[in-house]
C-alpha cells in the first residue's frame, strides 16, 4: 500500500547541538536504508518549510506505524498520513 506522509519537523531550539547532530545523522541513515530497500519511494523537501513529503510503500497501517514511530526524529515531528490508491486515469505503470 502507498501512503503520502507529510512530516513537519519541530526540533526544540534548546536541544544540545551534539544531540541534534546525532539525531539528524541517524534519521538520514534510517531513511536512506529504507529508500534503498524500496520502502521509502520518494522524499521531497517542501519549499520554504522544515518539512518533507514522502511516499512510502508498505504492507499495511501497522507496518507504516512501526516505521514512522522508529524514526529518530519521531518525537520532534508532526506527521500527517494519507493512504493512496491508483487513480483510474493514471498512465504510469509504477505508481500502484
Ligand atoms: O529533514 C526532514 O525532512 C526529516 C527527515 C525525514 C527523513 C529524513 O531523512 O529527514
Amino acid at each position: 500500500m502507498l501512503y503520502h506522509v507529510f512530516m513537519d519537523v519541530k526540533i526544540p531550539r534548546d536541544l544540545p547541538a551534539e544531540e541534534r547532530a546525532d539525531i539528524l545523522a541517524r534519521e538520514k541513515a534510517y531513511s536512506q536504508d529504507l529508500q534503498r530497500q524500496g520502502t521509502w519511494r520518494h522524499i521531497w523537501r517542501v519549499a520554504g518549510q522544515y518539512a518533507n513529503v514522502s511516499i512510502l510503500d508498505v504492507r499495511d497501517n501497522a507496518e507504516l506505524h512501526q516505521i514512522l514511530s522508529a524514526l529518530p526524529l519521531f518525537p520532534f515531528m508532526q506527521i500527517t498520513v494519507t493512504p493512496l490508491l491508483r487513480h483510474p486515469s493514471a498512465i504510469r505503470g509504477d505508481d500502484s
